[in-house]
């Protein structure tokens, strides 16, 4: 992908779903945002207000809306993690990890080892997927995401329903990887703490059809981001934007 330094920029002008009643129930409008090269961008905004909707245009497995996406995001190799790590269950780790790279890829076997030693799999690498812990699964998708060498990574809630402590340790491990391996990032979440410990940048969309209200910089030093620091953030965020941002 060109690296010139530009903000890649996204406009959704309309999306609408079909409701089980037949009516058009509009989930997106006049979205507009920019994704600047090699930042961590995380995406937050109320429940079912449309930022699944919006990663799934941005990834090109929708293509049923109006609104104008940067042609960079058709030619630049992306890689996703979703909410459920997403591992075919009769391939090995090592397997899922191989399917996903690009075919001319060479050096392989070394790329798969490496990107499972960096999340902590290497002695894991022959299981099944139904052989891991929901944790490791996510580990192994991480894995597999970096591996390929994407230009832009998206996350969609890739911590949801972990016990607080894995999911702070899959926080600490994604920043090590993303800082080893700067990739311009988008990332869903809920949950605005997580969001502050993570992102340089934070754009907040409305309730329902969605678009942009906000965009914050998280301008703390990614050293001094505690429970603390990070905690007094997400409550000024959350004080500046009542029914938007709860803690
Ligand atoms: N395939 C679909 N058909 C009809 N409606 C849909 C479809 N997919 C999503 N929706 C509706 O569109 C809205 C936005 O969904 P989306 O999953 O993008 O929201 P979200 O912000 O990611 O939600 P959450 O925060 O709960 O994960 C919701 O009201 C959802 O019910």
């Amino acid at each position: 992908m060109a690296g010139d330094g530009a903000a890649l920029r996204v406009r959704i002008e309309e999306k609408s779903y079909a409701s089980p009643g037949g009516e058009t129930v509009p989930v997106i409008s006049g979205l507009e945002m920019s994704l600047p090269p090699r930042a961590f961008t995380c995406l937050i905004g109320p429940s079912g207000c449309g930022k699944t909707t919006t990663l799934r245009i941005l990834l090109g497995l929708d293509d049923e809306f109006e609104g104008k996406i940067d042609d960079r995001f058709r030619t630049a190799r992306l890689a996703a993690a979703f909410q459920e790590p997403r591992l075919l269950p009769w391939r090995t780790v090592r397997q899922n990890v191989d399917l996903a790279l690009p075919r001319d890829m060479t050096d392989r076997e070394a790329v798969i080892g490496r990107a499972l030693a960096d999340v902590g799999l290497e002695e894991l690498l022959d299981r099944y997927p139904g052989q891991l812990s929901l944790g490791q699964a996510r580990r192994a998708a991480l894995a597999r995401a970096f591996a390929v060498r994407p230009d832009i990574l998206f996350l969609d809630e890739p911590f949801v329903s972990l016990d607080e402590a894995t999911a702070q340790r899959l926080r600490g491990l994604l920043i090590e990887l993303w800082t080893h391996h700067p990739v311009t990032v988008l990332m869903v979440t809920h949950n605005v703490r997580e969001a502050v410990q993570l992102a340089d940048r934070i754009v907040l969309l409305t309730h329902r059809p969605a678009r942009v209200v906000g965009e914050v910089a998280v301008t703390l030093p990614r050293e001094a981001r505690t429970q603390e620091t990070v905690g007094a953030f997400a409550a000024e965020l959350a004080r500046r934007h009542p029914g938007l941002v709860t803690l």
